[in-house]
């Protein structure tokens, strides 16, 4: 595979976090990387796989620092080449020294994610797998770690894979009426039912899986109100730090500010937008807008008012379909009716806050609460949905008898989107996309 050749040239990485450390490891692989190594080693001089070694190591002949020292001998390794791990005490003064050390020994700086990708093209995992480490490793919150772990454990390969065969089973049909044009007469009726079937499984994978993808995200939660009821107040309070400005000239908030929240092992997204009020202001109108366009895509709204003020615009908003909560704030300074109101709270002394958070919980755990399925990256939701889109065209042209082969090639298409979800069909540019998202070293 030519893939494959490119890339066993000796790589180096530091493996932990940059900083000062009890220990930094830095680790190596690559075809024969031993024999480069072990010049800058005191011992030993054939090291046994997988055993840990205490030795010295030498930066330009002279002795830099005490290290462990492990050998996994190919294919026994995470990359499936041969690796080297090297545990230094964690100065990044010491890191820097031991990798300029490496670079001289004939080894390169790993890319992102560069670790992880070897180890695809070598078999050892797939590339799903290879995304849901990364999920591991980048997840905000304890719900979307409990979601990438699982799809660490169980893979979602077996069921994309079944989804697949389903498919080419399909496609095989088609192709007998290809190849025998003559002799077999296409059951349109038969075929139809199958894609249809087959789209709506698929279909109801993307939405149970999304969830997943929703919970690695955050529950995208916008607060909104007119112009100085303390949305930014609220935000601040919600986040315990002061991130956005509040003053008490209405319209202070001119863009839509994100923050991350977890309240109970749940990721929410908290948006604070622009206050929605009629505005001569172009910049304060944009930032209107961007507040409409955030509250068309949120998962949950926080409607604030403040219970003095006038809710005009507030009615404008189209809550079709929308979780909402309704919370009336100020409540330090005046007495407030909470008839209409989910929530009363003050943003400026906390109170009523833990109610509001507790609501967002309730609100959302339809969300929240993982199903069967697991998903970790967008990537993977977007073949699914191109796979899905293909079928639908599939269905369309044999409703309206279009050609056999134009249905095949559609069908066709479907297959391949799922190929490459599954990481069947390797290109260097997918594989370019996919890593460079990754933590160096990983
Ligand atoms: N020090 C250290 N800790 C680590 C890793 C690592 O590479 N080094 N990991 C990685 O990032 C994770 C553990 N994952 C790993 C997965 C496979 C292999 C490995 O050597 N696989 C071989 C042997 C399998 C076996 O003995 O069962 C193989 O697959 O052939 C190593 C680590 C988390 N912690
Ligand atoms: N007394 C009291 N004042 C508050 C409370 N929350 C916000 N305020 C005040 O109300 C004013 C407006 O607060 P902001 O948080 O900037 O309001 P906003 O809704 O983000 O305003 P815009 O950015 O203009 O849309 C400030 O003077 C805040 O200190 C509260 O709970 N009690």
């Amino acid at each position: 595979m030519e893939l494959k050749r490119l890339f066993t040239d000796p790589i180096c990485a530091l493996a932990t976090a940059r900083g000062v450390s009890a220990i930094a490891t830095v680790r190596c692989s690559g075809e024969r990387i031993l024999e480069r190594l072990l010049p800058l080693l005191e011992r030993p001089d054939k090291p046994k796989p997988r055993r840990i070694y205490l030795t010295s190591f030498k930066a330009k002949g002279e002795f830099l620092d005490e290290i462990l020292f492990v050998y996994f001998q190919a294919p026994a390794s995470y990359t499936g080449e041969e690796m080297v791990e090297l545990s230094f005490h964690g100065n990044p003064i010491i890191i820097d020294r031991a990798m300029e050390a490496l670079l001289e020994a004939g080894f390169r700086q790993a890319l992102p994610g560069e670790f992880t990708r070897r180890a695809v093209l070598n078999g050892k995992i797939d590339l799903p797998k290879a995304e849901a480490i990364n999920a591991m490793i980048t997840s905000r919150s304890e719900t979307a770690l409990d979601v990438a772990r699982r799809s660490y454990v169980e893979g979602i390969s077996k069921e994309i894979s079944i989804f697949r065969e389903e498919i080419i089973r399909l496609l095989a049909t088609i192709e007998v009426e290809l190849n025998y044009p003559d002799e077999v007469e296409t059951d349109y009726k038969d075929l139809g039912e199958k894609l249809n079937d087959l789209s709506e499984s698929i279909s109801a994978f993307i939405e149970s899986a999304s969830k997943g993808l929703r919970i690695a995200q955050g529950i995208k939660t916008v607060i909104v109100g007119e112009t100085n009821v303390g949305k930014s107040t609220l935000l601040n309070a919600l986040l315990r730090r002061d991130r956005a400005i509040v003053s008490d000239i209405p319209g202070t908030t001119r863009d839509t500010i994100e923050e991350d929240l977890s309240i109970n092992g749940v990721l929410f997204r908290v948006i604070d937008t622009a206050g929605i009020r009629a505005s001569n202001d172009a910049i304060e109108e944009m930032g209107i807008q961007r507040s409409l366009k955030a509250i068309e895509d949120a998962d949950l709204l926080i409607l604030l008012s403040d219970p003095a003020g006038d809710p005009g615009y507030l009615q404008k908003i189209d809550l079709e379909g929308k979780r909402v909560i309704r919370a009336a704030n100020k409540s330090d300074i005046r007495q407030i009716d909470g008839a209409g109101y989910d929530v009363v709270i003050s943003a400026r002394t906390g109170q009523g806050l833990a109610s509001l958070e507790k609501l967002m919980v309730e609100k959302t755990v339809d969300l929240t609460s993982i199903g069967e399925q697991i998903i970790v990256s967008a990537r993977q939701r977007v073949c699914l949905q191109e796979c899905l889109r293909y079928l639908h065209q599939s269905l369309e042209a044999i409703e309206e008898r279009v050609t056999i082969d134009i249905v095949s090639t559609l069908v066709e298409s479907a297959a391949k989107s799922l190929d490459e979800l599954l990481g069947r069909n390797l290109t260097e540019d997918l594989l370019d996309r996919i890593f460079s998202d990754f933590c160096v070293g990983k």
